[in-house]
This record gives structure tokens, sequence and C-alpha cells, in this order.
């Protein structure tokens, strides 16, 4: 494909082949695999800034975020495979996405991002493939390390999977504006985040199974807790309970049954009172699909609706609760919630907050994050940055940009240009300023 250059635009290293970039991370989590990969914008490049000196080559592109289930793994490798992604290819955003594929989701077009070569920093050669080496974290980064260099050819770069949560979840908070907020009573309210004041936090990655990390600063984070009742039992159980054939399905019916039917309430003990002087009103849950042991019923006799519901009910509290714990034994009030269990669902969202807020007795607060389950995948693609890819350095040239923050040293700035919208699918800009 043809790419016009800008007039002012010159070859970062003196070899048009090496001006090509496409960057790619990987997070392989249990359940699903996290794509991000960044694209150069036609024609970006320009090495002239704003007053019309000549200035440090700057690339421009887009991070470009998709997921796949994890035992479609050959689907989302020969996605990469088929766009080049593993190999210094340009202009492939411009490619139709001719072909189906069974990814999950693919958020395109997502964050801009302008990036300033080190001096001296060499791409990826697409004819040294065999050397290649791709960021990757999560626990397939070791289980698909063999398969993934077979088919693709690359080998990858193992970053470690609680750092990443954590780089990813620090950038975000740092860099995108509107990335936090709170779920109250059916109300989205988004955090300003006070980069002075961001530590200590809890972070609570709810994936398969649930990390529980305390974050005191970049690169500082030591992780607490965890539990194997998370994303993974909720999908698992759902499945037998309700013969559902897709997450999605098991959430929407979720959305549409009553807990109550299944759930054991205290009033369903109390004879409808509360029990107000252990604080339990009389609709609190009591006992976890409680009432199943004295119905007299089958499963098939309970709507799949009512039991989705009651299940979601039951992992978003446990986790909201241990959650909790977790931060009253450090001394935190701020947690944020991540991961694809979370995937934006409001009665997952008032579930954890309505936890996080009767434990805490108001004191503590739960937030959650926009790009919930891109952390550890954001996290690899920055770390190309600490280990010698040198490349994301920023251009001078972003002051139209509306938030100004610092992130890792470097100042960061970023726009966001439209609201999320409820696939959370959201367009904005992000540069890097040295
Ligand atoms: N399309 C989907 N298919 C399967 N699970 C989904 C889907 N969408 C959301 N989920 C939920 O997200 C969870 C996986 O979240 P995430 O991708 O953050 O974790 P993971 O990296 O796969 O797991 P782990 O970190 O424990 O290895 C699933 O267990 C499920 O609850
Ligand atoms: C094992 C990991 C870290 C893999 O992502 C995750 O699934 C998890 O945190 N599980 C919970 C394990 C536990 O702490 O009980």
């Amino acid at each position: 494909m043809d790419v016009k250059k800008p007039a002012s635009q010159e070859n970062l290293n003196g070899d048009e082949s090496e001006s090509q970039i496409s960057h790619l991370a990987l997070d392989i989590g249990g359940s699903l695999i996290k794509v991000v990969y960044f694209l150069r914008s036609n024609g970006s490049g320009g090495s002239v800034d704003d007053s019309g000196k000549k200035s440090d080559p700057v690339l421009e592109g887009r991070l470009h975020f998709a997921k796949f289930e994890t035992s479609k793994i050959n689907d989302c490798l020969e996605f990469i495979r088929s766009k080049n992604l593993h190999l210094a290819v340009n202009m492939l955003w411009r490619q139709a996405f001719s072909r189906q594929y069974a990814f999950e989701d693919i958020y395109v077009l997502f964050i801009c991002l302008q990036i300033k070569m080190n001096p001296g920093f060499r791409h990826h050669d697409a004819s040294a493939s065999d050397k290649t080496l791709i960021k990757a974290t999560g626990g397939g980064a070791y289980k698909f390390a063999d398969l993934i260099k077979e088919k693709l050819g690359v080998v990858l770069d193992k970053e470690d999977e609680m750092d990443c949560l954590v780089t990813g979840a620090n950038f975000l908070l740092k860099a995108v504006h509107q990335e936090a907020f709170t779920y109250v009573d059916g109300q989205k309210e988004f955090v300003q985040i006070d980069q002075n004041d961001l530590y200590p936090y809890l972070l609570v990655n709810i994936g398969s199974g649930v990390s529980m990390i305390k974050v005191d600063g970049d690169g500082k984070f030591e992780r607490i807790s965890g539990t194997s009742v998370g994303g993974g039992t909720f999908w698992g159980l759902g499945r037998l309970l309700t013969n559902c054939k897709s997450f999605d399905e098991l959430l929407e019916l979720s959305h549409q049954g009553n807990n109550r039917v299944i759930d054991m309430l205290v009033g369903d003990i109390y004879g409808g009172s509360e029990y107000s002087k252990i604080g339990l009103t009389s609709t609190n849950i009591a006992s976890s699909f409680g009432k199943a042991i004295s119905d007299n019923k089958e499963l098939k006799d309970y709507k799949p609706e009512d039991v989705a519901r009651s299940l979601l009910r039951m992992i978003s509290n446990n986790i909201g609760q241990i959650s909790y714990l977790n931060a009253l034994r450090f001394g935190l009030k701020r947690i944020f919630f991540a991961g694809f269990f979370i995937r934006g669902h409001a009665y997952t969202m008032d579930t954890i907050s309505v936890a996080v807020s009767f434990w805490s007795k108001g004191d503590a607060k739960a937030m959650f994050l926009r790009h919930e389950g891109f952390l550890g995948a954001l996290g690899a693609f920055v770390s190309y940055e600490n280990h010698g890819l040198g490349g994301l350095k920023t251009h001078q040239s972003v002051q139209q940009f509306a938030v100004s923050e610092t992130y890792a040293g470097k100042k960061i700035c970023c726009l966001v240009n439209e609201d999320l919208n409820d696939n959370e699918s959201i367009d904005f800009g992000v540069a890097f300023a040295a």
C-alpha cells in the first residue's frame, strides 16, 4: 500500500523498512487472551515541531484492543499471523477486517499514541522474525510459548502478570481521563484521580481467579490475597446450571432473574422481620442458594435466569467482602476492581459496591475501571519501554490534549473525545511527552 508522507517526515533510522512499526503485547489468561497492538497511522512520523524547528521524529498511531477465548487460541494466532502483527508491518490499520475470526470483541481506533523514537532505536525487522520478541504476560505466556513459537515463529518475552496488572492500572489511572468511576444506586460517577494522592490503593483483578494487590507506587506492590471463587467460577458453574452457551448469554440471563427465588433471605428465616441488632434487614441474603434445600425442587424447576442472578450475586458479594476485609487489613480506603468478570455489568458493579459499602459502613469505596480487562496487556505493552524498546517517548506537541499527568517520570497528555458507551467502546487520544 502506498504511504503518502508529509514533507517533514524523515526515516527514523535512515532505512525505510525500519520506519515501520507494529508493536504487539499479549495477556494470555485462564479464560481470555487479551491482545493490544499499536499500528502507525498513515503518514505519521513528522519531525518538525510546532515552531517549525526540526525535532525528533514522531510516530503517530493507534492502540487496538482485541480479546479471544483462550480455548480458541488458534483463532487468536491466526488473527495475529494474518495481520502480520508479530512482524514490523506498516499500514495494517487500513486493511479491512475482511475475515471473520472468533474474537470475542475488538476495540479499534481506541487510543492514539504519539511516539518519539529514541535515537538509535531499531524496530523489529520483518526479515528477522525468528528473533522477534513479543511481550506477553499471564499463565498462557508459559503454557503456550512453544505453540506460539511454532505457529508465529516468535519468542515470547515474558513479563510478570502482577507487575503488568499494576503497571496497566497505574498507567490507566494516571494517563486516561475519566478512567475510574463509582457505581452507586445505578449511577456511574467518574472519580477525579489526584496523582499526588493515588497510593496506596487495593487493586482487585477479577479474572478466572481473583488477585488482590496492595499498590504503593510505580512497581511497588504486594499481592496480599486472592480467591479461587472468581469469574471462572461464575462462568463455569453458570454454564453447568443454566446450559448457557456464552458468558454474555449468562450475564444477560442474570439481568432478567430474581435471586430471591433461590437465595434464603434474613426475612425467610425471621418470619419476615429484620435482625436489626446485628445490622441485617429482612431482605439481606442470609444464605446464597439456601432456599433450594427446602423447596423440594429440581434444578429444572428453577428458571435459569433466577439461578444466574443468585450465582452472580453470590460471587460478586463474596469478592466485595473479601476485598473490603483485605483493604481493612492494610487501612486502604480505595479499592479498584478490574478484570473481565465485571464486563461493565450494572448488577455486578452494584453488588460489589454494596458489599464494600455495607462491610465498611460507608468508609471504603469500590471503584471500577473502564478498561477493566486490559490492564495486564497494557502493562505488557508499556513494558516495551522498560526493556530496551526505548521508543515510547513522547512528542511535545500535545498541549492541545485536555489532561496532562506524569507517569513513570514522563509527561502523559491525554484526551477523551467521547464518553464511554454501554459497549465500553471508546475513542480517545493519548500522547506521551518526554
Ligand atoms: N466472552 C467471554 N468468555 C469467557 N469469559 C468471559 C467472557 N467475557 C467475560 N468473561 C469473564 O471474564 C473472566 C476472565 O477475565 P480475565 O480475562 O480478566 O481473566 P483471565 O486473564 O482469563 O484469568 P486469570 O487472570 O485468572 O488467568 C472469565 O472467567 C469470565 O468470568
Ligand atoms: C492464578 C492467577 C494469578 C492466574 O491469573 C489467578 O487466577 C488468581 O489469582 N487466582 C486465585 C488464586 C488464589 O489466590 O486463590
